[in-house]
């Protein structure tokens, strides 16, 4: 301090004692108005760097916590008083030993407490995933006894029950599968013609499948008796008969173009569709061995 200042101090103060830590600590001097160093060294250097002395004997300050005996370590030049790494009172030198309970009641106080274990329904149900539910309807059983659908259901036990698919897809009834229908096609004939016919658009029409007459269909020129077939229809005897008694293509085409008509009913071809007015004058309908 100035000259001037010293008087309004009271004459308890030492210079010396007032930043002396500060500076020591820092080895540097940087703080412009420390005492010590204008004091002793009026004259001398401007740059009071070059007094590392006093403080790197007080450096190794023992009675500071960890966090700044790290810090004082690093920041100090080296020197032979510095202390082994970790410090002795630090906590990487403590993790040997078994843990100070004071970190474990601060984890256990001042966290969020860990979340609550799974309990047993929390987990995912295996039958719920992958397997058959054991529980509720399975496709071949229909609505539980005492559900709604069941009870308002008019059905009859031989009735063929309708299933919600999405794809308009029934419940064949045993033996009417698609492997029985292909092993029932290899036995022969089953156009319910003994020879192949020349039908017409008006002919085609009477055969519905209704008032005891067979229900014929045609595909692409072709006419087909579709009665046998009828149970054997994944999309149902109901969507089937749509196309009894007149072509059935587009019918066929706008739900699943992708299924082989022919291949699959070959065993039912009845013959050809033929115009309105064709053999007319030959007597009109008759079978193609009767026109030769
Ligand atoms: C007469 C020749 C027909 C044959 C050979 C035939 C054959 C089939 C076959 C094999 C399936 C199962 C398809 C699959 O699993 O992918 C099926 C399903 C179906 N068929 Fe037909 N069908 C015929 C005519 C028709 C007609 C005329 C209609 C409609 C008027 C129709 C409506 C359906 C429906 C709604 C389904 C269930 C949905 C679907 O499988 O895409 N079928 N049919």
């Amino acid at each position: 301090y100035p000259e001037m200042l010293r008087g309004f101090l009271p004459s308890w103060f030492a210079p010396g004692q007032q930043n002396g830590d500060a500076d020591q600590v820092s080895g540097k001097g940087e703080e412009p108005s420390s005492p010590e160093i204008k004091l002793d060294e009026p004259d001398g250097e401007t740059t009071p760097k070059a007094k590392p002395v006093k403080p790197s004997d007080e450096v190794p300050s023992f009675i500071l916590s960890d966090d700044e005996a790290k810090k004082d370590e690093s920041s100090s030049p080296p020197s032979p008083p510095v202390p082994s790494f970790p410090a002795a009172n630090s906590a990487q030198r403590a993790s040997a030993m078994p843990p100070p309970p004071r970190p474990t009641a601060k984890s256990t106080s001042g966290l969020m407490p860990p979340p609550p274990r799974p309990t047993p329904s929390l987990r995912p149900n295996p039958t719920t995933s992958l397997r058959i539910p054991t529980t509720g309807p399975l496709p071949n059983r229909g609505p539980p006894p005492n559900s709604q659908q069941r009870v308002s259901s008019s059905l009859s036990p031989n009735t063929t029950i309708k299933t919600p698919s999405t794809r308009g897809k029934v419940l064949l009834s045993p033996g009417h599968s698609p492997m029985d229908w292909a092993a029932l096609t290899k036995t022969g004939n089953l156009s319910g013609v003994s020879t192949f016919q020349r039908v017409t658009p008006s002919h085609l029409k009477t055969m519905t499948g209704r008032k005891g007459k067979p229900a014929w269909s045609s595909w692409q020129g072709k006419v087909y008796n579709i009665t046998p077939y009828l149970p054997f229809h994944p999309g149902g005897e109901a969507e089937l008969m749509k196309a009894a008694g007149r072509d059935g293509t587009k019918l066929f085409m706008d739900v699943h173009p992708w299924v082989n008509w022919e291949n699959m009913l070959e065993a039912c071809l009845v013959g050809v569709l033929v115009p309105e007015d064709y053999g007319v004058g030959a007597g009109g309908e008759s079978s193609l061995e009767d026109m030769d």
